[in-house]
């Protein structure tokens, strides 16, 4: 039975991880997404317009899959299309032969721009997995039967290297009990339900529920109910929602209060250092929030300034699947 762990490298920012993976004979940093179900690369086939200062895949180690292309759209409306190769791919001293290696033949600006990143590793449900006319799976759902546990975590860090482990839990990695809650796949995504919150030294997370959420490792910011944003910064002095910079803006000075968060039997707390996530400018004045409003939809999504609070557990060792939580 295969297990491994790679490192998750943060971008600046922590505005996203990438991991070390080898795609044929290519040596490749991907963004490792439980947001989406594509594996994509910059690649040989990439026009070399848009794949400077990236690390290519080259499509000559597979075995191109005839017919079958791929498109995606990102929440951010970022994007990337192209064709289809099956190729050897490891991840952590885990191998997937026979693995869909989706090389682009067009990528947005956004991904062209960001040279940290040469293509994405999606660990959503293969439910969605964009490749046409044969749906392809995810590096996860490849290995999965051949894991020792099938499952995989997410440990995630700020502003240091964390990991993601496949096919087994490293209890070295969380302190306590891991606090596990059904997952609604339906959509393809993990998603879950969040209970009630609160802020601060209350630590009882007793407020209204927030919902319906994603635990999402694609995406950067923890996004709440604009109700909940708004209980949030009515604690901090200063703020306010400015849709010119996209959201909530405070003085940098404040010391912001803990946000904690029921989900399942656990309570579960984003230190307040973690939601002060980055100035706005280079005069540091002004800072941006780690958690927001969401944009009117009814979905939170637990980003990474969530994720990397906790040790997270992608479990599908059971009938149906599951997340398990646990402080780190
Ligand atoms: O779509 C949802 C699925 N998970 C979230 C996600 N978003 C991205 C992304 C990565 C990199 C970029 C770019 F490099 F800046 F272009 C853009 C978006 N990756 O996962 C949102």
């Amino acid at each position: 039975a295969q297990e491994g762990s790679v490192a998750a490298n943060p971008q600046a920012e922590d505005e996203a991880y990438v991991c070390p993976v080898t795609a044929g004979s290519s040596q490749l940093n991907l963004d490792f997404d439980t947001g989406s179900a594509d594996l994509w690369v910059f690649a040989t086939d990439t026009p070399s317009s848009e794949s400077q200062g990236h690390n290519l895949y080259d499509t000559s180690s597979g075995q191109q899959i005839d017919g079958a292309t791929w498109d995606i759209t990102y929440q951010d409306q970022s994007g990337s299309k192209g064709v289809v190769f099956s190729d050897t791919v490891v991840v952590g001293g885990v191998t997937a032969t026979s693995q869909a290696v989706e090389a682009a033949t067009s990528v947005s600006t956004q991904f062209v721009q960001n040279t940290g990143s040469d293509g994405l590793l999606g660990l959503a449900f293969s439910s969605i997995n964009t490749v046409q006319p044969q749906q392809q799976t995810t590096f996860f759902d490849t290995v999965a039967d051949s894991l020792a546990a099938k499952l995989f975590t997410a440990d995630l860090k700020k502003g240091e290297a964390g990991s993601y482990d496949f096919g087994y839990i490293d209890d070295s990695k969380h302190t306590g009990d891991i606090t596990y809650v059904d997952v609604d796949n339906s959509q393809g995504f993990w998603g879950f339900t969040a209970g009630g919150y609160s802020v601060g030294d209350d630590t009882s997370a007793g407020g209204d529920s927030i919902g319906s959420a994603i635990a999402d490792t694609g995406t950067t910011l923890l996004y709440v109910p604009s109700s909940v944003a708004s209980a949030y910064y009515q604690n901090v002095d200063g703020a306010e929602n400015d849709s010119s910079q996209g959201g909530y803006v405070f003085p940098c000075s404040n010391t912001l209060p803990d946000f904690h968060v029921a989900i399942g039997s656990g309570v579960f707390t984003v230190p307040g250092s973690y939601i002060n996530y980055a100035p706005t400018d280079s005069s540091g004045s002004t800072c941006f929030g780690g958690l927001q409003g969401g944009d009117g939809q009814s979905l939170s999504i637990f980003g990474d300034i969530f994720l990397k609070a906790h040790f997270v557990v992608f479990d599908q060792t059971q009938d149906s699947p599951r997340l398990g939580f646990a402080p780190q």
